[in-house]
């Protein structure tokens, strides 16, 4: 108790005219948001199992700078927007977006601007909800400065076209591989957030060991779509995460090995999907995030197991570490 005390007090400490808030990277798939994110966030990805104020929202990173405290979280619909359509894409994408105080919006400065990207722009700006859009060129050093200074003038364009008169209210040219421009682009993010004491603490943002975060990431993506069929019937349990032997120091890989346990061999069916489908899903899914926390390469070797009536039994209960 004293400790999460002492975190209080520290968030408190926090001078006048700070700033935290939340924002989310938009962007169609491979427009870098991912890099940019552990760029921004530095090697390790802080995440809590703790959600804020929202539920909704998964949180990517944080990052910490004296004067402001910027959440990433993410807005599962706005990725992968082709799944959903119409009126429940715009419902969802509203929702989720009117929690943020700011958006990114991710297009590489090395491909052309494409239906998807206009399609994203294009629901930013009609649902966004007035939220300020920061267009982030992103990938710079994969093209020439012509190429970059083209792709800027494009995507102003671009901003003035869907976003409506008040454009986007920046562009940032980045590289998240070459660190140009990535602190730059933080504190053009914390000029859009509200005057507010720290929302976390700095580093460490929650007392539970990695272990417990990891099997958060996995039941958080294992339960994406399903949580109605499997409502808490599901426990995780991290086995194991060890270094993967005979590589080398600036590229090493911890192999993670974790169960899933499920009721009934129905559950089973659903976690696993046909033919392996979902929970492969799954692995990649939550790979992601976990790689981000422990900012290293990640192999993920999930097993699902039904443990009879494991909610009712003491003796599991213990074993699945409840
Ligand atoms: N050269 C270069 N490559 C980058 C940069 N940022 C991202 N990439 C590469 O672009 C690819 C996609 O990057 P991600 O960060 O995974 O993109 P994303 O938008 O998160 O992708 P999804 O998760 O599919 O939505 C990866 O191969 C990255 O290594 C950059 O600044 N420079």
């Amino acid at each position: 108790m004293s400790k999460s005390k002492g975190k209080l007090a520290l968030i408190e400490a926090k001078g006048e005219g700070f700033r935290a808030g939340f924002a989310v990277l938009a962007g169609r798939p491979n427009a870098g948001k991912s890099t940019l994110t552990n760029a921004l966030v530095g090697q390790k990805v802080a995440i809590t199992s703790a959600k804020p104020q929202t539920t909704r929202h998964t949180i990517r990173g944080i990052v910490h700078r004296d004067t402001f405290q910027l959440v990433l979280v993410d807005t599962p619909g706005l990725h992968r927007p082709r799944t959903l359509l119409g009126k429940r894409l715009n419902d969802l994408v509203a929702d989720t977006l009117s929690e943020v105080d700011v958006i990114g919006f991710c297009l590489p400065a090395n491909e052309k601007i494409g239906p998807g990207d206009r399609f994203i722009a294009t629901q930013l700006g009609q649902v966004g909800g007035n939220k300020p859009v920061i267009a982030i060129v992103t990938k710079t050093d994969t093209v020439d400065r012509q190429a970059v200074t083209d792709q800027l003038i494009a995507v102003e364009k671009l901003g003035r076209e869907v976003i409506g008169e008040r454009g986007f209210a920046a562009v940032v040219p980045v590289s998240a591989v070459e660190d140009f421009q990535v602190n730059t682009l933080a504190t053009v993010f914390a000029e859009y957030l509200p005057l507010s004491p720290a929302l976390y603490p700095d580093g460490e943002l929650t007392d539970e060991p990695e272990a417990v975060m990891v099997a958060e990431l996995i039941r958080e993506a294992a339960l994406e779509g399903v949580r109605d069929e499997l409502p808490h019937s599901l426990a995780v349990v991290v086995e194991e995460i060890i270094p993967r032997e005979g590589r080398s120091e600036d590229n090493p890989m911890l192999d993670v090995r974790v169960n899933l346990y499920v009721e009934r061999p129905s559950q089973k069916a659903i976690i696993i999907g046909k033919g392996g489908a979902r929970l492969r899903e799954v692995g990649t899914n939550a790979r992601k995030g976990i790689e981000a926390l422990l900012g290293t390469k990640i192999y993920l070797d999930l097993h699902v197991k039904v443990a009879k009536d494991w909610q009712r039994d003491p003796k599991q209960l213990v074993k699945l570490g409840f």
